[in-house]
């Protein structure tokens, strides 16, 4: 199985740590090469712009790929998504000068769009019934309206900071993206690309689980299970040689802080608090 993977750009490096904590650790993968291999001999990845692929994926160049929902989009290819991987949020968004007459789509009716996504672009004011003149650029698109090139544009926006810089305001949300995993639609039953979306779910599930591990006088044991009632309740184990018990379980991030202090209050002791690398459930 190949898998498409951002070769630069600010999706590499998430994309990269990922496959590693979902056990596909990638080898020889040094800067400027096209491919590289895994510990599992049969998963190869191959880096391409984020943009190109959904080619790739399409052309069976690779079976999957990691990528952005909105390269999907514009790439106008129909591939399946397989998985979140909840990174690379951001919004694209129709934005005009903060200070100009344009505050709705309709407002940009016989004006100038600049944008690097001009088939999202066009979908959008089909969509929306507004006859816009879109034109194509492939970077600095927030300066175009300074410079008389456009009167509005459609780009990416997350914190916020870029548009506000350029003095432009948001009108209107195009697309909503993040990085997803995609298939060609006859790879999707392939063992190996299940056992990729299995593994890829599994990092996710781990990523606000926290495992909390504790020794506790065994009648305390009731009152533990009521501070953790977690993922199927808390695995108990005897301490050799003591009364004790040691108690194991997978509890939600954001209850661990109190977690923890409730289970001092009720007698624990040594209580560890880890990561967890992998949740399959
Ligand atoms: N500001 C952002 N916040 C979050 N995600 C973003 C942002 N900008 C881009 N992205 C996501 O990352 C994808 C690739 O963007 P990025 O700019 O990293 O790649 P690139 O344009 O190929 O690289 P470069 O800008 O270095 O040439 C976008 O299609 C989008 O899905
Ligand atoms: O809302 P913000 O957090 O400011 O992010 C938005 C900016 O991020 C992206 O640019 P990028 O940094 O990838 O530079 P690029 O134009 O060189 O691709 C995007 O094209 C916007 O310009
Ligand atoms: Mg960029």
């Amino acid at each position: 199985m190949r898998i498409a993977v951002p070769n630069k750009g600010r999706l590499h490096d998430p994309t990269v740590e990922l496959l590693e904590r979902a056990g596909l650790h990638v080898k020889n993968g040094a800067d400027r090469k096209l491919y590289a291999d895994t510990v599992d001999p049969e998963v190869t990845v191959l880096f391409a712009r984020a943009a190109d692929i959904p080619e790739y994926v399409r052309d069976g160049a690779a079976e999957v790929g990691v990528t952005g929902l909105d390269q999907m989009r514009e790439s106008g290819h129909d591939l399946d998504e397989l998985v979140d991987l909840e990174f690379g949020s951001c919004r694209l968004v129709l934005a005009a000068p903060e200070d100009g007459d344009i505050t709705s789509v309709e407002d940009v009716a016989g004006k100038t769009v600049a944008t690097e996504f001009p088939t999202i672009a066009r979908e959008y004011f089909a969509e929306k019934g507004v006859d816009a003149d879109v034109v194509e650029v492939t970077g600095a698109t927030e300066l175009t309206p300074h410079v008389e090139m456009a009167d509005a544009i459609i780009d990416i926006t997350s914190t916020g900071t870029t548009l506000r810089m350029n003095r432009l305001a948001v009108v209107d949300e195009v697309l909503s993206s993040s990085v997803r995993l995609f298939a060609h639609p006859d790879a999707v039953d392939d063992p190996k690309v299940e056992q990729l979306v299995t593994a890829f779910r599994s990092v996710l599930a781990a990523e606000d689980k926290r495992y909390v591990m504790m020794n506790a006088p065994r009648d305390r044991l009731d009152d533990i299970r009521e501070v953790l009632p977690g993922l199927g309740g808390p695995t108990v184990m005897d301490v050799a040689g003591d009364d004790g018990v040691a108690v194991h379980a997978v509890v939600d991030e954001r209850h661990v802080f109190e977690a923890v202090n409730d289970l001092k209050a009720v007698g624990a002791s040594g209580i560890l608090v880890t990561e967890i690398e992998r949740l399959v459930e």
